[in-house]
């Protein structure tokens, strides 16, 4: 009888899930903010050069920003022996450009105002530490080159036709951020809620692991000495499972005690849980009296007694039970130790039986079934 450990979500076999997702690229999660966030700030730039009456080098550099390089950047990244690095330079390009277009409209207010700030924004909404910080000195290098190019012309008046040109970039792109901002927060509520379950849980079987069911059997007998219900113990080892490991292969053993751990599952129901306690070993703190608890012990018998395995058909597995009820101010300790001594009994009484302390296993349940089955 060995002893290791062993309810989250779980898969068809009863074993949890496990947390994580395939990982997304930075570019694939950047690229349709590119899209959203450079194609939209076009406009209130456009009107402005519009009103400028720009030459034909600024349009240009209005096609590129807005419709070109969102595509370009996508490309250079995917092409990339180092797509990450490739697309937080990107992000720094992205945070220049925007920069640029501040002295290129002569310092139009609430445009350039909107542009740095949804820059600033988008390096923030990537999670990557200081990226924002350093995307300032690439800006103040664009917004210095710019006003050399421009004489630092100086225009801040907005008027009505930006204002209305501003309004698309400042409620989209706003909107869009936050939904991928809340998308982000219910991701990781979901994921702190599955490492949670998994901290409780025995990985194997998907049973409770120690530290779960010991909370469960201490309520169990907290109730039991406040009169407000029976408290049974059942112990449960697998009968000679190391000749299946050393005959069948460990996975063949996997096998095993996951069904067992199915069984038990079953066979309890909701009377109370059962904990992968050993190697092979298992135990249920029940809200039941003996002799329910007897009969529970039995089915589980019988019911493991019965399983086959796809991949060994040949394979026959049997349990050995230690059913113990608690008395009024017993430990849990105790109690399991009255389980426990139980359960040696029925190993030393030639195994697949249940017994209970100070009893003859022969005298105890599983006789009668056995004569009833005859
Ligand atoms: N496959 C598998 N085997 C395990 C796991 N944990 C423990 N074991 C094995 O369980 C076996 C327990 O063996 P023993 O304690 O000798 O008990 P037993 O062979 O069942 O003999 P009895 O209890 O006396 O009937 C050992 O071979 C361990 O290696 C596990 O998670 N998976």
């Amino acid at each position: 009888m060995a002893r290791a450990n062993g309810n989250p979500p779980h898969d068809d076999s009863g074993a949890p899930r496990s947390v994580s997702r395939p990982h997304r690229p930075l570019y694939r999660t950047v690229y349709p903010f590119r899209i959203l966030g450079m194609g939209l700030s076009s406009l209130p730039v456009g009107v402005v050069l519009a009103q400028q009456q720009a030459g034909a080098m600024a349009w240009a550099l209005l096609l590129f920003s807005g419709l070109l390089w969102p595509h370009l950047a996508l490309w250079r990244s995917r092409r990339s022996r180092n797509p990450e690095r490739t697309e937080r330079a990107n992000l720094l390009v992205d945070s220049a450009i925007a920069a640029l277009w501040v002295p290129l409209m002569h310092f139009n207010l609430l445009p350039s105002a909107l542009i740095l700030t949804l820059a600033t924004v988008d390096k923030i909404n990537t999670g990557i530490r200081g990226l924002w910080q350093r995307s300032l000195p690439g800006m103040a290098g664009a917004i210095v080159l710019g006003g050399l190019l421009t004489g630092f012309a100086f225009a801040p008046e907005t008027s009505m036709p930006v204002i209305i040109a501003c309004m698309p970039i400042l409620l989209i792109h706003t909107v869009a951020v936050s939904l991928n901002g809340y998308r982000l927060v219910r991701r990781v509520h979901y994921q702190n809620r599955r490492l949670d379950e998994l901290s409780r849980t025995d990985p194997l079987t998907g049973l409770d692991n120690r530290r779960q069911w010991e909370e469960h059997a201490q309520h169990v007998l907290e109730r039991q000495r406040t009169g407000r219900g029976p408290a049974t113990l059942v112990m449960v080892d697998l009968d000679s499972f190391k000749a299946v490991n050393d005959e069948r292969g460990h996975a063949a053993g996997d096998d095993v005690l996951r069904s067992v751990a199915a069984v038990l599952r079953e066979c309890i129901g909701d009377r109370g849980r059962a904990v992968r306690y050993g190697g092979d070993e298992f135990a249920a703190a029940l809200e039941v009296d003996e002799p329910q608890a007897l009969e529970i012990a039995e089915s589980i018998r019988r019911r493991v007694g019965e399983l086959s395995f796809v991949a060994a058909p040949a394979l026959r597995c049997t349990v050995s039970l230690g059913v113990a009820s608690a008395s009024p101010g017993m430990s849990l300790r105790r109690w399991m130790a009255a389980a426990d001594s139980a359960l040696y009994d029925a190993k030393d009484q030639g195994r697949d039986r249940v017994a209970t302390p100070g009893r003859n296993p022969h005298a105890a349940a599983t006789d009668r079934a056995r004569a009833a089955a005859r």
